[in-house]
C-alpha cells in the first residue's frame, strides 16, 4: 500500500516537474532563444518582460491614444489607431519587434519583405488569435495548407466579376433604401445633420445579406444582426472581468452560435434541395457557392470528402457577415468625411459620375469608367485602410531576405505604417491627394509593393471587387441625391475596433441636390435676367448714343458731344433758366435767345442743322426750308416723338397717332373744321 502511495506520489511529482519544465519553456527559455536569434540579426526590440511581454504597455497606450481627439485636419492616423507599433517603430527602426505575450512579434515595413511573406503562404500562417476571433472570423479566412486551397477554389466563383454583375440590381436596391431613409429625415430646407456611420454600417449588413442569401434576405439579416450582438460581446469581454463577462456573456454566446447554426443550416439545406431539384442557381452568394461545391464534388467522382459539409458552408457564410461588413462600412464612411472636408474633390466625383450616369442608376460598365471616384477611393483605403496590419506566423524556420526567421515568431505586416511612409510616398505621404492614383496604382507606387489594402499574394482579399463595386455604387448614388460637410460636432477620432472606425460616429449635413439645383436654377435666371437687363442699359444708354453720333458726324453734321446719359439737359435747363431770369429790351423782336437759349447757342457755335442731345437721343435743329418741307411732308418716316406719359396725358388723340390711325382719325375729325361749318 504505501508503495503504491510512494508510486503516486512519484508520478504527481514527475508530472508535476514536466508541467514546470514546459511552462518555464514556453514563459522563459523558448521567448528567450527567440529574442536572441532575432537581436543577433541585428534586429532591434523592445526586451521581453516574463509572461505578458508588451501586452501591458500596448494597452495603456492604446487607452491614452484614445483619450484625446486628433486634428479635425491630420490625417496621420498612426499614432492613435497603432500608438504602439508606432511608437517601437520610432524607437527601434524599421523592422523591429514587440512582444504579443510570450511571442515576438516583428513589425515589417519594407515592401520587398512583405510581398515575400504574402507570397510565401505555406511558411507564413495564419497566427492562433484565440477561440474568440476565431469565431467572429471563421472560414476561408482561417484555414490553412490544403483545406484553404480547397475552400478558397469553391468560393472563387461567387466572386467572379460576371457573377457580380448580376447582383447589381440587389446593391442598387439596398443604396435606394438607404437614400429613401435620410431623405425622409430631410427638414423642409432640403438639410440635415445625420451621423452617417450606423447608417452605412447597416447599409454593407443589408448589401451582404442580399448578395449572400438573395430571398431568405430576412433570415440572413436575422442572423447578421445576431453576430453583430456575438462581435460586441467579445469586444466588451476583452480586458474586463466582470460577473456580467466572466458569467453571463459565454452563456449568451453560446445561444447565440445555436441560433445561428439552426437558421444558417434552414437555408442552406433549403437551397441545397432547390438546387438538386433542378432549380436554376441565384444571383446570390450562397447558391453560387452551393453549385460550385457540387460541381468540385461531381468532379471528384461523388467523393463527399473533396467538397465543403454544412458545417463549412455555415462557417463560410459566417465570414461573409464579418468580412463583408465592417470593412466596406468604413472605407464609405472615411470617404463621406474626405469628401466633406475636400469639397473640391466632392465636385469632381460628382461631376464625373453626372457624366456618366446623368440621373440614371449606376451600370456596370459605366462603373468601369469612373476614375476619379476610384483614384478617391484609393487614395481613402491608403490613408484610413480598414484594418492596420495584416498578421502572419512563421511556421517552419524560414529566410527572408538576409533575414532568418525562427519557427513560433510572429510577423505583422503593418499596412498603416507602410501607407504612410513618407519615404515611400513622398513628404505629402500624409495628405489626402487622390491626383497621385492618377495613372494607376503601378505608377503611384513606383512599382513598389506598397499599396495592398487587400493584401496580396494568393490570399488576397476574395471579395476585392466585390468591395469596390458596393463602394462605388454606394458613393455614385449618394453624390448623385446629396451634397455633403462636416457637421460642426464631429470630432475626428479614428479608432481601431477590429477595423479603423470613427470612435464618436460621422455627423454630417447633408442638403438634398435637387432643391440645391432649384436654387441653383433660380440664381441662374436671376443672374441671366441681370445681364441681358445690363446689357440693354448698356446698349441705350452708351452704344446706340455713340453709334448714332458717329453716323452724323461722318456726314458733316456737328453737334455737342454725347455725355453719358443726361446729354445737353443739364445744360440745356441751365440756359433756359438763366434766359428766363431777366426781361427783354422792350423794343427788340430777337426772341430766339429767350425762348430757345440752348438751341440759339448750338446753333451759333455749330451752324444751320447741327444737333445737341436730349438725354441719350441726338436731336438735330433743322433750319433749311427746304429739308423742313421735306420733314413735314414725309409723314411715315419722320413721326412724333416719345414725350413721356405725362405730355401724352396733355395733348392727347389725333396730334399724338400715327400712320392708319392718325388717317383714320384725321379724315373723321376734318368735316368738323371745314370752311362751310
Ligand atoms: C474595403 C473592403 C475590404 C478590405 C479592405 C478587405 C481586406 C482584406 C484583407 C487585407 C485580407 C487579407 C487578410 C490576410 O491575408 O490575412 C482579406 C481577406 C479576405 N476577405 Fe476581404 N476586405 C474587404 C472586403 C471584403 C468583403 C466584402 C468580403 C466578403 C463578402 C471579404 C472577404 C474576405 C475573405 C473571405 C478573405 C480571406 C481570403 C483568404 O484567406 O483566402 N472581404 N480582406
Amino acid at each position: 500500500m504505501e508503495a503504491a502511495w510512494d508510486n503516486i506520489l512519484m508520478l504527481i511529482l514527475i508530472l508535476a516537474l514536466i508541467w514546470v519544465w514546459k511552462k518555464f519553456n514556453s514563459l522563459w527559455l523558448t521567448p528567450k532563444r527567440l529574442e536572441k536569434i532575432l537581436r543577433e540579426q541585428g534586429l532591434r526590440g523592445s526586451p521581453y518582460r516574463f509572461k505578458v511581454g508588451d501586452t501591458k504597455e500596448t494597452l495603456k497606450m492604446q487607452m491614452q491614444a484614445m483619450s484625446k481627439p486628433m486634428n479635425l485636419f491630420s490625417n496621420d492616423i498612426g499614432p492613435r489607431v497603432s500608438p504602439y507599433d508606432h511608437y517601437i517603430v520610432n524607437k527601434h527602426g524599421k523592422n523591429s519587434f514587440i512582444w504579443n505575450g510570450q511571442t515576438p512579434r516583428v513589425t515589417l515595413t519594407d515592401p520587398e519583405l512583405i510581398k515575400d511573406v504574402f507570397n510565401k503562404i505555406y511558411d507564413f500562417g495564419k497566427p492562433n488569435m484565440g477561440p474568440n476571433i476565431r469565431s467572429l472570423i471563421p472560414g476561408l479566412a482561417m484555414h490553412e495548407g490544403e483545406k484553404w486551397s480547397k475552400h478558397r477554389k469553391i468560393i472563387n466563383p461567387a466572386f467572379n466579376l460576371e457573377k457580380l454583375k448580376n447582383m447589381l440590381p440587389l446593391f442598387i436596391q439596398c443604396c435606394d433604401d438607404l437614400i429613401s431613409k435620410w431623405e425622409e429625415m430631410l427638414s423642409s430646407d432640403g438639410s440635415s445633420e445625420i451621423d452617417v456611420w450606423p447608417f452605412v454600417k447597416n447599409l454593407t449588413g443589408d448589401v451582404i445579406s442580399r448578395t449572400a442569401f438573395g430571398s431568405s434576405y430576412l433570415e440572413g439579416r436575422r442572423i447578421f444582426q445576431l453576430l453583430k450582438e456575438k462581435t460586441e460581446l467579445i469586444l466588451k469581454m476583452r480586458g474586463q472581468r466582470t460577473d456580467y463577462t466572466c458569467r453571463l456573456v459565454p452563456k449568451r454566446m453560446k445561444e447565440i452560435d445555436r441560433d445561428i447554426k439552426a437558421s444558417l443550416m434552414d437555408i442552406i439545406n433549403k437551397r441545397d434541395k432547390a438546387l438538386k431539384a433542378g432549380e436554376a442557381t441565384k444571383n446570390n452568394l450562397l447558391d453560387i457557392l452551393l453549385e460550385s461545391n457540387h460541381k468540385e464534388i461531381e468532379e471528384q467522382g461523388n467523393n463527399k470528402n473533396v467538397g465543403m459539409n454544412l458545417e463549412e458552408v455555415i462557417e463560410e457564410c459566417k465570414l461573409f457577415y464579418f468580412a463583408g461588413q465592417d470593412t466596406t462600412s468604413v472605407l464609405l464612411v472615411w470617404t463621406m468625411i474626405l469628401l466633406s472636408r475636400y469639397p473640391d474633390w466632392q465636385a469632381r466625383a460628382r461631376e464625373e459620375v453626372s457624366q456618366v450616369f446623368g440621373n440614371q442608376k449606376p451600370t456596370f460598365d459605366g462603373l468601369n469608367q469612373l476614375k476619379i471616384v476610384t483614384m478617391i477611393l484609393y487614395e481613402v483605403l491608403r490613408l484610413y485602410p480598414p484594418g492596420v496590419g495584416v498578421p502572419r506566423k512563421v511556421i517552419k524556420d524560414v529566410k527572408l531576405g538576409n533575414l532568418s526567421f525562427p519557427a513560433g515568431v510572429e510577423i505583422f505586416i503593418s499596412t498603416i505604417l507602410v501607407h504612410h511612409d513618407s519615404e515611400l510616398w513622398g513628404d505629402d505621404a500624409k495628405e489626402f491627394k487622390p491626383e497621385r492614383f492618377s495613372e494607376g496604382v503601378l505608377k503611384a507606387t513606383n512599382g513598389r509593393f506598397s499599396f495592398f489594402p487587400f493584401g496580396g499574394g494568393p490570399r488576397i482579399c476574395i471579395a476585392q471587387n466585390f468591395a469596390l463595386l458596393e463602394a462605388k455604387i454606394a458613393l455614385s448614388m449618394i453624390l448623385q441625391c446629396f451634397s455633403f460637410e462636416l457637421s460642426p460636432t464631429y470630432t475626428h477620432a479614428p479608432t481601431m475596433v477590429m477595423t479603423i472606425q470613427p470612435q464618436y460616429g460621422a455627423p454630417v449635413i447633408l442638403h438634398k441636390r435637387e432643391m440645391e439645383a432649384a436654387w441653383v436654377n433660380i440664381l441662374m435666371l436671376i443672374l441671366i435676367l441681370t445681364l441681358i437687363w445690363a446689357w440693354k442699359k448698356l446698349n441705350s444708354l452708351w452704344l446706340t448714343p455713340k453709334r448714332l453720333e458717329k453716323i452724323l458726324r461722318e456726314q458733316g453734321l456737328r453737334g455737342s458731344p454725347y455725355r453719358f446719359k443726361v446729354g445737353d439737359t443739364k445744360e440745356s435747363l441751365k440756359m433756359q433758366m438763366q434766359a428766363m431770369s431777366k426781361p427783354m429790351n422792350l423794343f427788340s423782336n430777337d426772341i430766339g435767345p429767350r425762348v430757345s437759349p440752348y438751341d440759339h447757342y448750338i446753333v451759333n457755335k455749330h451752324g444751320k442743322n447741327s444737333f445737341i442731345w436730349n438725354g441719350q437721343k441726338p436731336r438735330v435743329t433743322l433750319t433749311d426750308p427746304e429739308l423742313i418741307k421735306d420733314v413735314f411732308n414725309k409723314i411715315y418716316d419722320f413721326g412724333k416723338p416719345n414725350m413721356g406719359p405725362n405730355i401724352r396725358s396733355l395733348i392727347p388723340g389725333l396730334a399724338m397717332h400715327e400712320g392708319e390711325k392718325w388717317s383714320m382719325h384725321r379724315k373723321i375729325i376734318n368735316p368738323a373744321f371745314n370752311l362751310e361749318k
